[in-house]
């Protein structure tokens, strides 16, 4: 995507996630950063990147594509010497898919390199952004990301680490951020905690990351959450020991973690704010079976999002569950292709019908969610093509309305399954399923933390089902145009 200047903006793409990892004071840093985006892949397949320090200089490759196509090269690897490592696999929010917005991103600033990773997005990036180029910023990329080394190399702060707080206190909206720095590993959250970020040690050195799933890869152990609006700074001391300093806000507001995390974002085997991310989603099967009961003799998931909540649906029915449709893995996640004609194209590649379970049956298809609806008509179609007598569709989050801006790349608001109907019914016919039903809010709080919403103080961010941002939008509202702000051109 080429666009003529830096505010002119295109949010016509649906993207998604980032993942981070980092770590300190290890002699194999880069790869254990390499298996860490490995493990972390499924948040983000556009382009992954590794920042190292050895001593005396910082090293970077970047790459476009897949972790596993690039960093399991021993001579990749060979460049990336150093005892301490920051890497991230990208999806990008704002700034098109192009080497120079690739992460981590790194500066040399007047307190010496700097690298930072980030997980989220800025929903005043563009203001302060706008701001700092009216001031003299010389922007090298398009990425949001970048006004946070601007913001740090313009801190009055005398160290590093008082500069990237400095920095993070200005900008707005959802981040997990880790900063590396010639002897220092900073990880950071956002005020509210909308994207995880956990901590971790291997043989006592620290790590953070996005998910547990990337401690599990490489035998690390998980040491705690990092919390909403918490600083950690690990720091090499000259003896070689690591000190580990925690700055917090002086009164946090409450955490709210984005609950998309748990519904498709996460890998089930993770770990998410202290919640198994796979019996959270078997639970949303479980309260969708409970609220939309339907007869039926098969349950089958529409693979990978929605198995775990189509077992929780047959555990909870009592209806069989079997491999209904068959998933293709070599083909990337269609969520988060470019255009509808390649996502079309995507789905029709990636699930074929397993007819011998089918044929005959009325069948229950369960997906974890449905944004603009093109999986579900390919799917139910397909299912039909092989045979079932009736096709149920039950979804496992709500129905989505909104779009975000922490660090989700959803479509356009009109584009959206759920805008684009006047009723459920007509949504379901559209779809060509007997009958369609959505998980409801709160049967979706109660099977992530266990309670239904509190609606004077919600426990999780659920702006894409409630059109309640937990922030203000800033961008947002100074473009007073909602369509406009995914994506900041390339120059
Ligand atoms: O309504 P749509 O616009 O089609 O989007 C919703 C679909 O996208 C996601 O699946 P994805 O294709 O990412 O596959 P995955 O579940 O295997 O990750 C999700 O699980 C739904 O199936
Ligand atoms: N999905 C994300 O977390 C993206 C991070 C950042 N906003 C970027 O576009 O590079």
């Amino acid at each position: 995507m080429t666009k003529a200047s830096f505010d002119d903006i295109d949010g016509d793409t649906l993207h998604e996630e980032c993942g981070v990892f980092g770590i300190l004071g290890h002699p194999d840093a880069a790869t254990l950063t390499a298996l860490g985006l490995h493990a972390l892949q499924h948040r983000g397949q556009e382009a992954a990147g590794i920042v190292t320090f050895d001593g005396q200089q910082f090293h970077t490759e970047k790459r476009m594509g897949l972790v596993g196509d690039h960093y399991t090269d021993p001579a990749t690897l060979a460049k990336l010497p150093g005892f301490v490592a920051i890497g991230h696999t990208r999806y990008s929010t704002t700034g098109e898919v192009a080497l120079r917005n690739v992460q981590p991103l790194f500066a040399e600033l007047e307190v010496g390199g700097i690298a930072v990773a980030h997980n989220g997005n800025f929903t005043n990036g563009l203001t302060l952004r706008r701001q700092l180029i009216a001031d003299g910023a010389i922007c090298q990329s398009t990425s949001d990301t970048e006004v946070v080394l601007h913001l740090i190399a313009r801190s009055k702060h005398s160290s590093s680490s008082d500069r990237f707080i400095d920095a993070i206190r200005r900008v707005e909206g959802g981040y997990s951020m880790l900063a590396l720095t010639r002897t220092k590993l900073i990880a950071a959250r956002d005020p509210i905690g909308i994207r995880p970020l956990v901590m971790g040690e291997l043989d006592g050195k620290p790590i953070f990351c996005s998910e547990t799933c990337a401690l599990d890869i490489i035998g690390a152990r998980y040491v705690r959450d990092v919390e909403n609006g918490e600083v950690v700074i690990c720091e090499v001391q000259p003896d070689g020991s690591i000190t580990i300093d925690t700055r917090k806000a002086p009164a946090p507001p409450p955490e709210r973690l984005c609950l998309f995390e748990y519904v498709y974002f996460a890998r089930p085997d993770s770990v998410v704010g202290g919640r198994s991310v796979y019996v959270a989603r078997k639970n949303m099967g479980h309260n969708l079976a409970n609220e939309a009961p339907v007869e039926a003799d098969v349950v089958v998931p529409v693979p990978d999002g929605g198995t775990p909540a189509a077992l929780g649906f047959a555990q909870a029915s009592g209806i069989p569950f079997e491999y209904g449709i068959i998933r293709n893995h070599y083909v990337g996640r269609t969520f988060i292709e470019p255009t509808q004609q390649i996502r079309a194209f995507g789905v029709k590649l990636k699930h074929s019908a397993n007819r011998a379970m089918i044929e005959g049956k009325r069948v229950v298809l369960v997906d974890d969610s449905i944004v603009r609806g093109t999986t579900s008509v390919k799917i139910v179609q397909m299912i039909r093509d092989a045979g079932a007598r009736e096709v149920h569709i039950r979804v496992a989050s709500p129905m989505i309305y909104y779009p975000d801006f922490y660090g989700i790349d959803t479509p356009d608001a009109e584009k959206l399954l759920a805008n684009q109907h006047d009723s459920l019914d007509a949504m379901c016919r559209f779809i060509g399923a007997d009958s369609l039903a959505f998980l409801s809010l709160d049967g979706l709080y109660d099977a992530v933390g266990g309670a239904p919403r509190d609606a004077s103080r919600p426990q999780f961010t659920d702006h894409y089902f409630t059109g309640e941002y937990p922030t203000r939008l800033q961008d947002k509202d100074a473009a007073s145009n909602i369509h406009r702000l995914a994506v900041m051109a390339s120059g």
